[in-house]
């Protein structure tokens, strides 16, 4: 499924936090979403889900405006994981990933032996089988952020957004689970901090500061020292790593420097203005 967002803007109390963002994601792609803390990644993933009502813009899905469409036709289309995501009640680990299933239910009855099967193979592809009926509150950070992932899966979308996915998980499943989103058909969107790991695992990086995307493409093309300077604060190189992979090595952070003990210029690179991507 395509994901299209055109001149996309979300505000609070009068501040762009979505600053005229313009993105086209292509089906199956798998695209990384990177940018420091509060650039602006889990705001726009929030109304690219249909979660945020922009104050302009539109989001399409394969072409479709998405404005005024319910949380349950939304979800039969698109997964969305977020960064902080709890759930509540005495649920074992199946019944949340079952909650995937939602979206398709049948108010009058149960879960059928299809769902059954779609939860049980979002489980497994999690590694989570062994857990299956584990207590939710019993599992660990990690366990319970594969969970939600599991969840997403078995929801079965055309796409699936995820807000730092990774962010409890060990490096095992780190790697597997971007191995599995980059080899799947679905459409993928993910923010992540390891730019690194988006590097080898994205087919393209977007990136955001103060809201706006100020720059897109291939991850070689986007980690550029002079762009890491100039959005993240840190100098930074970027290269094959000891396997060849695209990696970006950090010499440290960017500290201000006095125009009167340095006169070094800052910086020439300026991030483009929005621009499709
Ligand atoms: N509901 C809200 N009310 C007020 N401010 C908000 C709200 N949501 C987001 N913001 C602000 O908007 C900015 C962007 O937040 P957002 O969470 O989208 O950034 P982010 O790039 O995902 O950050 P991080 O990498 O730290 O997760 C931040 O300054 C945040 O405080």
């Amino acid at each position: 499924m395509r994901i299209i967002a055109e001149h996309l803007s979300w505000e609070v109390a009068g501040r762009a936090v979505v600053d005229d963002v313009s993105l086209d994601v292509a089906p199956g792609e798998t695209v990384g979403l990177i940018g420091p803390n509060g650039s602006g990644k889990s705001s726009l993933l929030r109304c690219l889900a249909g979660l945020r009502t922009p104050a302009a813009g539109t989001v399409r899905y394969d072409g479709e405006p998405i404005r005024g469409w319910s949380a349950r036709r939304v979800a039969r289309r698109v997964a969305f994981v977020e960064q902080v995501a709890d759930t509540d009640g005495d649920l074992r680990v199946v019944d949340v990933v079952g909650l995937g299933r939602t979206p398709f239910g049948d108010r009058w009855r149960g879960p059928g032996a299809h769902d059954r099967a779609v939860v049980d193979a979002a489980l497994a592809r999690l590694g989570l089988t062994a857990l299956r009926d584990r207590a939710w509150k019993a599992l660990s950070g990690g366990e319970r952020q594969r969970a939600h992932i599991a969840r997403a899966l078995a929801q079965q979308p055309y796409a699936i957004l995820l807000d730092e996915p990774t962010n409890h998980l060990d490096v095992k499943h780190q790697l597997e689970l971007l191995a599995l989103l980059a080899g799947t058909d679905q459409t993928v969107l993910v923010a992540l901090h390891d730019l690194s790991l988006a590097a080898r695992h994205c087919d393209r990086l977007l990136l955001l500061h103060g809201g706006r995307l100020v720059a897109a493409g291939p991850p070689k093309d986007v980690l550029t020292p002079e762009l890491l300077a100039q959005v993240f604060e840190v100098d930074a190189e970027t290269g094959p790593d000891a396997l060849g992979h695209l990696a970006v090595s950090y010499r440290g952070p960017l500290t201000p420097r006095s125009p009167a003990t340095d006169p070094s210029p800052p910086p020439s690179t300026t991030p483009s203005t929005n621009k499709d991507c």
